[in-house]
């Protein structure tokens, strides 16, 4: 930061250099002030926690199994202490760097003014007058948003707050020590920014708060009641952005959310933790993360058990490439991901349940006492409702309807009781089981049959080979997420079930990786949930089943007039030179991308080197990494494209650098510091101070957008440097 200040200094006047003194002391009394409020309230907490754990200990040393007060009573202690705990994990963070940000401002309808301390968290001096405030606090806003002048804050109802801001400074403290402070209005918010990226990377993502740009802000403060999709360019902060919003929703709207009712959705576990290694320091615990497959299991629950089929997950990334994959394999995969397929499902789920309920009239004693009619109308009426809530309703309402008809005639308690009895299953019975994957092959079987009249109600549905092919994978036990959502959409018609709900919030990472019709199925599955999704079509791996473009999600599935999209175009990863290289790729597409800005930050150029065989690539390799490692940096990836691949170049570096996670399962490979070889679709969403991408050779990739889209994942996976190695020809894509 002194850097920075410098070109101001050199132009100043000395009474400006005293003026700056003065302030700098006034600063320093400030934040001295604040320490003293943090030693405090530390001191105060230690205390109680003191207390509170002498009293439940006591509490538990006395239980007795048959005083369910006492359990409450030691439950709340426990919950007490853990809130305690998290108090004294933030003020003993606030301790070493208090606040980052300070705003002036006149608030203009009450004329008053105001010289506020922006933190990472909300500091109260006896817990009444705040010292400082939390930078989700509506007001914060202003730090990150406006300029100095006239500018609004909104309210979390909505309500604009006019205001004048008169100052807007950033403070570098560390270790409790003012180091410096600048004015807004003096140095580019570039130029700090572009400090705080040239850092060596660590194996969580980091939080951002004091660096939080415009137009991040906007959306990790728009609010939870409608859904909010986010093309970014890689490296623009879109899962940081996410991890942000969901701190602010939770901070902001405590009343109305649960964090367990969050759940965030990544495509794989180590991209997971990574993400969400970053929570606790945002204030954020309890919440839901898991994989989209492993989010559908748990919806499915005991209906469908993965393991009790012996059924095993298809993974396209496993193999080396040989060659193209079939027609009729990227045209079912391109179906599985559509609209298409769910809305197919919904149509035959109609048919099924016609041929479950019947909608006749119903006579009794001579006379109709349930019409069709009235049958058709209530189906229409409750259409929502699964097929066993329906059965059962029916079954209540004819047995009201026979009830009055035999009341009327006077009959006996008994006789009446007996004739209701007759008809309580008519509609049949509520709790009889239905076989999801049975279901779901019968409806396979009934595309096969009838293709035609789903196409002629405008389903574009393939051709019955297509379909074939995937009955052929089930009964080879091979299943993937769009069989397992396909299942969860048979549930969700027939079963009547609590295992939807409780999920109010989900946070979608590397959306653009699933189908469409994930989310078609989410609208449905969920009916008071909102959705942040965030994603780059640029990044879609799953060229087939995933999507390209936004459109159909945005105006099919999403409420275009309700829902907001955002559009992230800087980066904040890559230095400029990594930045051109990935646009160079993107430029060799037929497809429309979106245009990046890399934040101005320089590095090396990427490095290509060719070498004459393997042995050579690795003496390359082991000389690249061991330079890395000299030069300081921490985190290394050598991406490869297959697993197959990974496991073969892992064997090769072995002998000569230490590579983590050496085993063979990609699944319970976790991020860690040093070098990692790892495939492709693993490295989603992360970043590495230096990457090697392993040999992308014409043949590892053609010049097609499907290949364009995976090298440009890859190389923009590197923070500072980034070598290509490769032998034979080099991709077309990369020339
Ligand atoms: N406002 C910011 N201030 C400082 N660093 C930032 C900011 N925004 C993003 N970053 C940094 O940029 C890097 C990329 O962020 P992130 O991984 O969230 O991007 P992404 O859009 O999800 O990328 P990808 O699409 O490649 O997964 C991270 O190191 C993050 O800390």
């Amino acid at each position: 930061m002194q850097e920075l200040r410098k070109t101001e200094k050199q132009t100043d006047t000395s009474s400006e250099e005293m003026d700056y003194d003065i302030e700098r002391k006034k600063e320093e009394e400030q934040l001295e002030k604040c320490i003293t409020v943090i030693k405090q309230n530390i001191e105060d907490y230690l205390e109680k926690y003191k207390e509170l754990s002498a009293e439940t200990k006591e509490l538990y040393d006395t239980y007795r199994e048959d005083s369910p007060q006492m359990y409450n009573n030691i439950m709340s202690g426990f919950d007490q202490r853990s809130m305690i705990e998290r108090i004294l994990y933030k003020n003993r963070r606030a301790l070493k760097k208090p606040y980052f940000g300070r705003i002036d401002y006149k608030e203009i309808e009450e004329n008053d003014n105001f010289s506020l301390y922006i933190g990472k968290n909300g500091i109260r001096k006896n817990t009444s007058e705040s010292m400082i405030v939390d930078w989700r606090a509506p007001v914060a806003s202003v730090y990150y948003d406006s300029e100095i002048g006239k500018s609004s804050y909104l309210t979390p109802s909505g309500e604009a707050i006019d205001i004048d801001l008169k100052l807007k400074r950033t403070y570098e403290i560390s270790e409790s020590k003012l180091i410096d402070y600048y004015d807004a209005n003096i140095v580019s918010n570039d130029e700090f920014l572009t400090k705080h990226l040239s850092k060596s990377k660590e194996v969580v993502l980091d939080e951002i708060i004091a660096t939080i740009q415009k137009e991040q802000n906007e959306i990790i403060r728009d609010n939870p009641w409608h859904n909010v999709l986010v093309q970014g360019v890689a490296g623009s902060g879109k899962t940081t952005v996410a991890m942000h919003r969901i701190s602010y929703i939770l901070y902001n709207f405590k009343e109305k959310f649960r964090p367990d009712e969050f759940f965030i959705i990544g495509s794989n576990k180590m991209l997971l933790n990574y993400i969400t290694g970053v929570l606790p320091n945002l204030d954020v615990y309890n919440v839901n993360q898991m994989t989209m497959e492993d989010f559908l299991l748990l919806l499915l629950d005991k209906d469908f058990q993965v393991t009790k089929g012996k059924y095993q997950f298809s993974n396209s990334f496993t193999k080396r490439r040989t060659e193209s994959q079939s027609k009729e394999e990227s045209e079912l995969k391109r179906f599985k991901g559509s609209l298409d397929f769910i809305k197919a499902l919904d149509a035959y789920m109609r048919q099924f349940e016609m041929s479950v309920i019947l909608s006749e009239d119903v006579s009794y004693e001579n006379s109709i006492v349930y019409s069709k009619e009235e049958i058709q109308y209530f189906l229409n009426f409750f259409q929502d409702k699964p097929l066993q809530e329906k059965v059962d309703l029916l079954n209540k309402k004819l047995a009201y309807k026979i009830k009055s008809v035999n009341e009327e005639k006077e009959k006996r308690k008994e006789e009446i009781a007996r004739e209701v009895n007759r008809y309580k299953n008519y509609f049949g019975n509520r709790h009889k089981k239905y076989n999801l994957m049975e279901c779901y092959l019968g409806f396979l079987e009934d595309l096969i049959q009838s293709g035609e009249q789903y196409r002629e109600n405008g389903l574009r549905i393939p051709t019955s080979e297509v379909i074939e092919l995937l009955v052929k994978k089930l009964s080879a036990r091979e299943i993937d997420l769009y069989d397992l959502a396909m299942l969860t959409f048979i549930k969700r018609r027939i079963k009547w079930t609590r295992d939807f709900e409780y999920v109010r919030h989900i946070v979608i990472d590397e959306a653009q990786d699933f189908g469409v019709m994930i989310f078609a199925l989410f609208q449905h599955l969920f009916h008071t949930c909102s959705y942040t999704i965030m994603g780059d079509i640029t990044q879609n791996i799953n060229y087939d089943s995933g999507m390209n473009d936004w459109e159909t999600l945005k105006n099919e599935v999403l409420n275009p007039d309700k829902d907001k999209f955002y559009v992230l175009a800087k980066s904040y990863r890559n230095t400029v030179e990594i930045s051109n290289y990935a646009s160079r790729i993107l430029k060799k597409c037929s497809f429309t991308t979106y245009d990046i800005e890399p934040v101005i930050r320089h590095g090396k150029e990427v490095s290509v080197i060719e070498g004459r065989g393997r042995e050579e690539l690795v003496s390359h390799a082991v000389d690249i990494i061991t330079a890395a490692q000299a030069n300081g940096y921490d985190t290394i990836a050598v991406i490869c494209r297959s697993v197959e691949e990974t496991l073969q170049i892992k064997e090769l570096l072995k002998p000569y650098i230490t590579i983590q996670h050496v085993e063979d399962d990609m699944e319970n490979v976790t991020f860690a510091t040093g070098v990692m070889v790892l495939p492709i679709y693993m490295t989603k969403g992360l970043e590495f101070d230096a990457v090697i991408l392993w040999n992308p050779d014409e043949l590892s990739y053609r010049t097609t957008d499907e290949d364009a889209k995976l090298l440009y994942v890859a190389v923009t996976r590197a923070l500072h440097e980034l070598h290509i190695l490769y032998q034979g020809k080099l991709s077309g894509l990369l020339l």
